[in-house]
């Protein structure tokens, strides 16, 4: 996969240097290019912004920086067939499924607005020649999109075959779809007695079908608890199969 993603902040985005995604990028999974959109402007204080017509708040990002950018790293007429993620509060909520869906993407290039947001004709002319998708992490308050970008791009390089050491361990978490978008059990290490606070038994049993099956109940009951709105619609209560008793 290739990576494009372009900032005012480049620098926000130093993190993507480290662990996983570094590694990516190392081992050559993934190509990274961070660009600093200020490289297409042209005047002396390399202005990238400008007052909302029709007044308002704040600023506006230009569109004519964000346009050279976009024919910078995806010449007119070049082979390929990138998919432009613009993130935005307004965006889709980015959730696993998509996480996975732009995993299979061979190219994807990212722009972090700014300020009150890019001006709407830069989406409205790469549509013309680019797949674009609108994407929000979330519903609160930033001050501009590289978060989001960060967020997108470790969710995403993890799923890439050859990242994560252990495969299994991709199913297992919150939110995978063969855990059944469930969230996770409570896990342990050693010690086990830490602070007067033990370690589930049927963890040291051995019994892998009860460990299992506890292990589910446990999810089922957290997902109840914590994230309702994550349990399948089932017509019939969930079935939990009880850790099998002793
Ligand atoms: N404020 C805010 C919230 C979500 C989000 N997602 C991508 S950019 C952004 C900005």
């Amino acid at each position: 996969m290739r990576l494009d993603i372009v900032s005012i902040f480049p620098e926000y985005l130093a993190p993507l240097q480290l662990s996983l995604v570094g590694k990516a990028v190392r081992t050559g999974i993934v190509e990274l290019g961070v660009h600093d959109l200020r490289q297409w402007t042209h005047d002396r204080h390399r202005t990238v912004d400008d007052t909302p017509y029709g007044g308002g708040a704040g600023m506006v990002m230009r569109p004519d920086p964000w346009g050279e950018a976009l024919d910078a790293l995806v010449p007119p007429g070049a082979p390929g067939d990138p998919l432009l993620l613009v993130m935005t509060p307004s965006g889709r909520r980015f959730d696993q499924a998509l996480a996975a869906e732009l995993a299979a993407e061979q190219h994807l290039l990212v722009a972090c607005g700014r300020y009150e947001g890019i001006d709407a004709r830069v989406v409205e002319h790469a549509r013309t020649r680019l797949r674009v998708l609108e994407v929000s992490i979330g519903d609160y308050v930033l001050n501009g999109g590289e978060a989001a970008a960060l967020v997108v791009t470790e969710a995403v390089v993890r799923l890439l075959p050859g990242v994560v050491g252990n495969p299994a361990s991709l199913t297992e978490e919150s939110h995978a779809a063969d855990h059944d978008g469930l969230l996770e059990y409570p896990v342990y290490t050693k010690p086990p007695q830490w602070r007067d606070l033990d370690v589930p038994e049927v963890l040291f049993s051995g019994h892998h079908g009860r460990i299992a099956a506890w292990r589910r109940e446990q999810a089922v009951e957290r997902t109840r608890e914590r994230r309702p709105d994550l349990l399948p619609a089932r017509h019939e209560p969930l079935v939990v199969t009880r850790a099998v008793p002793e």
